[in-house]
């Protein structure tokens, strides 16, 4: 999988070197490169933004600037997606995730200010044959650049990569790849500041075990997203759980 992030702040982007184990690197199953927008720029101040048409507070990032830069990202494509971190995206969600780890060629634009001018989405769209857009929101906050939102995306989406994670088993039993919210987790010591583990987990019956961590992720999930529940299951907080 190749990665290219296109960004006023590069520096944003370093953790990335950090993060992500190198031997994915140098693997060969990922290959990252940090553009900085002011690279397509040709004024002396290396002018990005601009004020918004229409009025209204703030700055809006120039179209020109990004139609040089993914027209050089995405000369050397066979085929991109354009991920593009917006408040006004659809959610992303692990099953995004799973639909992005598919593609080959993720180009992230990540704005700042008030946003990155329409017409830069809009021509990208008319393109269909080089590249698919895919404008993303992280959640329902407020951020103030696509960079988090990129990074965070990032990672979920490269941990999915056959051969990334060393453990492909942790990747089975994950919060929200069955629609449940994970079950909680204890090691060693047994008892600590007078906190036992649960003995069912001690206990080494196995049956036991995947019955108790299932009703706590069911019981989470009622409690804590209820909105995950099909609505047959979803409960109060008020109703008690038969005991396994
Ligand atoms: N993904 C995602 C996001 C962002 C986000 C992403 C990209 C940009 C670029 C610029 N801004 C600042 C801004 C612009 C317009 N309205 C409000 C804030 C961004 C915010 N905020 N919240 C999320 N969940």
């Amino acid at each position: 999988m190749r990665l290219d992030y296109i960004t006023i702040f590069p520096d944003w982007f370093a953790p990335l070197s950090l993060s992500l184990p190198g031997r994915a690197i140098e693997s060969g199953l990922l290959s990252i490169a940090v553009h900085d927008l002011r690279d397509w720029t040709h004024d002396r101040h290396r002018t990005v933004d601009d004020t918004p048409y229409g009025g209204g507070a703030g700055m809006v990032l120039k179209p020109e600037p990004w139609g040089e830069a993914l027209d050089a990202v995405l000369a050397s494509s066979d085929a991109a997606t354009l991920v593009v971190p917006t408040p006004s995206g659809r959610p992303f969600t692990q099953a995004l995730a799973r639909e992005l780890a598919t593609r080959e060629h993720l180009v992230w634009a990540c704005g700042r200010y008030e946003g990155i001018d329409q017409r830069v989405l809009d021509h990208a769209a008319g393109r269909p044959d080089v590249v698919e857009v895919v404008e993303v929101s992280l959640g329902d906050y407020v951020l103030n650049g696509g960079e988090v939102a990129a990074l965070a995306i990032t990672e979920a989406v490269v941990r999915l990569l056959p051969g990334f994670m060393g453990n492909a088993a942790s990747l089975v039993e994950e919060s929200h790849e069955d629609g449940l919210l994970e079950y909680p987790v204890y090691t060693k010591p047994a008892s600590w500041r007078g906190l036992d583990v649960p003995d069912v987990l001690r206990s080494g019956d196995h049956a036991r075990i995947a019955a108790w961590r299932h009703r706590q992720q069911v019981e989470r999930t009622a409690a804590r997203r209820p909105d995950l529940l099909p609505a047959s299951q979803a409960r109060h907080e008020w109703e008690v759980v038969p005991a396994v």
